[in-house]
């Protein structure tokens, strides 16, 4: 994702790369002699809280796309802000403008049905599981369910392998498949008695982030403080 942000940003009018940092790297030294404005991280889920850190310690906004963030960590980054007024954070567990729609839509018709499952699939070289973006579907899906009244997803199952109903993320099911020639991918299932909807969202391509990675760095300056989800800095109606 690194290296295809860098391209990203260096074909987008109006933006200048001015660093390129790898693992090792002094975040806050880097930026701050580079001059840089806005920072984008795509790292692993043990390195981007603390390159948060010093990002935010250097006045610099930032725009977060690696996963793997706790509530703990997310309170970490808001207490830090607090401090740092007009400083903005933007982590955004998918940058890809359909995956983006598909949670919205999930949210919007999980009141209406009587279950539903998140399922995500990708490629295994990925270091998390569930994604990311499964986790902020199921929390978001959840929400709209608690604010609706509508109850838990019905399941009588009492005999159980360990994992077979996958990971319970607010009370919803998510289930991760990693697979050999995927990239990323989601299904919500929703369910009533004799109808099922399914939202599906494929990412083919690294190239489906860089559209909404690019909007982030755009704005993120006019969202200070921390904003969790590329859904709050987009006009979806
Ligand atoms: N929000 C979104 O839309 C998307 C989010 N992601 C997320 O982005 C993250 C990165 O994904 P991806 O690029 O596929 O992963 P990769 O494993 O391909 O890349 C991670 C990179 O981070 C580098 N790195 C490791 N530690 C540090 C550190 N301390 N400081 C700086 N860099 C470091 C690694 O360097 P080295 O190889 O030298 O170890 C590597 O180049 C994941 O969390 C993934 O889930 C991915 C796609 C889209
Ligand atoms: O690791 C990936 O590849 C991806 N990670 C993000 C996630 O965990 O949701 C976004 C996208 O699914 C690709």
């Amino acid at each position: 994702m690194g290296s295809t942000v860098v391209r990203a940003v260096e074909a987008a009018p109006g933006l200048e790369l001015v660093a390129a940092l790898d693992a090792g790297d002094d975040v806050g030294a880097a930026v701050t002699s580079a001059g840089a404005q806005v920072a984008v991280d795509f790292t692993v889920p043990s390195a981007t809280a603390e390159n948060v850190r010093a990002l935010v310690d250097a006045g610099v906004h930032a725009v977060v796309g690696t996963t793997g963030w706790t509530s703990a960590a997310l309170d970490t980054v808001r207490a830090q802000l607090a401090t740092r007024p007009g400083v903005g954070v933007l982590i955004a567990p998918n940058f890809a403008l359909g995956a983006v729609l598909a949670m919205t839509f999930a949210a919007r018709a999980a009141r209406y049905f009587e279950s539903v499952e998140v399922v995500e699939l990708h490629h295994p070289d990925k270091v998390d599981a569930p994604s990311g973006t499964a986790r902020h579907t199921a929390q978001a899906i959840a929400a709209a369910r608690a604010q609706a009244g509508v109850g838990p997803s019905p399941d009588a199952t009492s005999t159980t392998l360990d994992g077979a109903r996958g990971a319970d993320v607010d009370g919803v099911r998510v289930h991760a498949v990693r697979l050999r020639g995927l990239t990323a991918h989601e299904e919500i299932l929703l369910g009533n008695r004799g109808e099922q909807l399914t939202i599906r969202h494929d990412s083919f391509d690294r190239e489906s982030f860089m559209p909404g990675v690019v909007h982030a760095v755009r704005v993120v300056a006019d969202h200070p403080g921390l904003t969790v989800g590329l859904e709050h800095v987009l006009d979806l109606g």
